[in-house]
């Protein structure tokens, strides 16, 4: 601890009168027994990433817990304030399944309200995507969300959303943070004022549900015969999903028991993350018995989604982001194509997601816009391009977004839109995964992994930032064998031809991002998650497809070259 005076510092400033004496106490043990989890506790403060601002529950400022959540809120109060006058401010707040989000939930309110603003508290558990879907129908200038997503359950979050219903990005972002940074603990308004909190649930729930169910819905038949296991994984998507199906027709959905009920334990995952195979283990099993059409799963906060579907030997196979991004978009270029392009129309994903999406919007006619990573990006063009119309957009993580009414990411309305798709397709003899082996054919055969490294606490964001710079040092001149003929990098926004040295600027704001791209058209990206303590790599290869017939033996052709290209790459 001598190394760090600062950081002792930090801890010792909380040992005033104005924090609860449990704290003091915690802290006065760290102190004395154990400075390794103090100097974790408080070296940094939270930081907003690609999505809100996220930490381990516990004491420190460099945690969730209400002091922290509580100077966030205070510091929002402000800039609220100074934006838009003092009077007449309204903020909505959801909280998910995990432990504590209801409590700081509570906290988060009181804040507000003791700052003078109007507060909409949901009685209970929502969805992120009926968050964002309030700020708008209530007229709200901000809202927040209570959940730390698909993390494990030690973290929580606050996600934070801006009057058009999307989260916070630049400009807002930055002179929120610094309204935060200046203030000190001591500042935080905690007193509540409860006239002005107002609980808020089925005013809300009807016209979001409807509302999912006009957008997700493109009129499939065979919504009886559809067999669906459905699973919360213990979040909260519970308290919509179901409604939707049965609203839409759907008659036969098999909600697995065991993970029905929210807990923030998720005791029966090892992680809420539809993104990882084991948490889909209960559904897909219960699935094969049943033998069921389609498997979903959500994560906590439900706006991201892992789907399987029957694959070409029958068995129900868990499809990546990008897949399942390709085929929803198809649907509702196709959706539009059926009643007239009126040219205006947009599709959107991200930088670390497949280019497919805009080799298939390109041959729609249809303009393909690529951002960040983030969905917060994706709603921004909404705003940024009032005169176009947005049909929907998604990246390579799970997860999607289905016109504007939403503005983020949204399991519910999703998830009603790949059944809407596969019903359809099962109505006209195909499959969900028949209709994206066209794609294929259409489009070019993508295939794309992604590998993280999870390297935690202070070290591990050292050696993340150190893998970074070796990488901008000595950057692959090949993959597999292909020449490296751009090399973009998002930190200076330039990209370069390595072959001649000749560069031009990107148009996307700075972000620490790496990508590769070669003259055979692969592509690798590197980045630090804004969420986990992770680095991801991103690999997208490519090669043409004449039939479905041919996809087993070409998509495994690039499944070996996508080994190739780890091979070469030595991470660790
Ligand atoms: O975690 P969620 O479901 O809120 O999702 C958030 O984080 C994901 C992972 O971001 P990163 O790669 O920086 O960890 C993003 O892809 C997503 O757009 C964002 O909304
Ligand atoms: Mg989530």
């Amino acid at each position: 601890m001598e190394q760090f005076p600062e950081i002792l510092q930090n801890a010792k400033s909380w040992l005033t009168d104005f924090f609860d004496p449990a704290v003091k106490q915690e802290i006065q043990e760290l102190i004395e027994k154990d400075p390794e989890s103090l100097q974790d506790r408080f070296y940094k403060n939270l930081e907003f990433g690609t999505g809100g601002m996220r930490g381990i529950m516990g004491t420190g400022t460099n945690r969730i817990n209400k002091y922290t959540l509580g100077k966030s809120t205070q510091g929002l109060s402000n800039y609220l304030k100074q934006t838009y006058g003092p009077d007449g401010l309204k903020v909505v707040i959801a909280y998910d399944c995990r432990n504590n989000s209801q409590s700081l939930a509570r906290v988060v309110a009181e804040v507000f309200s003791a700052n003078g603003i109007q507060v909409y508290l949901f009685s209970e558990l929502r969805t992120t995507p009926e968050l964002s879907f309030a700020v708008r129908y209530l007229n709200c200038h901000a809202g927040v969300v209570l959940t730390a997503s698909h993390n494990p359950p030690e973290y929580n979050g606050y996600k934070v959303y801006w009057t058009d219903g999307g989260q916070i990005v630049p400009p807002q972002d930055g002179e929120i943070i610094a309204a935060i940074d200046k203030l000190s603990f001591e500042e935080i308004a905690f007193e509540p004022r409860e006239e002005l909190i107002h609980i808020i649930d089925k005013e809300v729930d009807e016209p979001f549900i409807n509302a999912s169910v006009a957008n997700g819905s493109i009129g499939a038949r065979g919504r009886d015969q559809f067999s669906i296991v459905f699973t919360p994984l213990h979040g909260t998507s519970i308290t919509a999903i179901p409604e939707v199906l049965k609203r839409a027709g759907y008659s036969q959905v098999t909600i697995i028991e065991e993970q029905a009920e929210p807990d923030g334990n998720f005791p029966t995952v090892v992680s809420p993350n539809p993104e990882e195979q084991e948490a889909l283990d209960l559904a897909i099993k219960k699935g094969e018995a049943i033998g069921a059409d389609m498997v979903v799963g959500t994560d906590p906060d439900s706006d991201r989604l892992g789907i399987a579907v029957r694959n070409g030997e029958g068995k129900l196979e868990i499809l990546n982001g990008n897949q399942t991004m390709i085929l929803m978009t198809r649907f509702l270029l196709d959706k539009r194509k059926a009643t007239g392009f009126k040219g205006d129309e947009f599709v959107a994903s991200t930088i670390v997601s497949t280019p497919m999406m805009s080799v298939m919007a390109a041959d729609y006619g249809v303009d393909c816009k690529t951002s960040l990573t983030g969905f917060k990006w994706i709603a921004k063009m909404i705003e940024d391009y009032p005169d176009q119309d947005f049909l929907g957009g998604g990246e390579e993580s799970y997860g999607f977004m289905v016109g504007e009414f939403v503005r983020d990411k949204d399991a519910v309305t999703s998830t009603l839109l790949a059944c809407e798709i596969a019903a359809e397709a099962k109505a006209a003899g195909s499959s969900f995964y028949q209709e994206l082996l066209k794609c294929y054919v259409d489009f070019g055969c993508y295939r794309e992994r992604l590998v993280s490294l999870t390297k935690k606490g202070m070290d591990g964001a050292k050696e993340i930032r150190e893998m970074m710079v070796k990488f901008r040092e000595n950057p692959p001149a090949s993959l597999d064998g292909s020449p490296v003929v751009r090399v973009e990098d998002y930190s200076t926004a330039v990209a370069t031809d390595p072959r001649d040295g000749s560069s031009e600027a990107i148009d996307l704001p700075k972000s620490n991002v790496l990508i590769f791209i070669t003259e055979d058209g692969s592509r690798l990206a590197a980045r630090p998650s804004g969420t986990e303590p992770k680095i991801k790599f991103y690999i997208s290869v490519n090669a043409p497809l004449d039939s479905v017939s041919d996809y087993a033996g070409v998509a495994g052709g690039l499944d070996a070259k996508i080994d190739r290209i780890l091979a070469e790459l030595t991470l660790d």
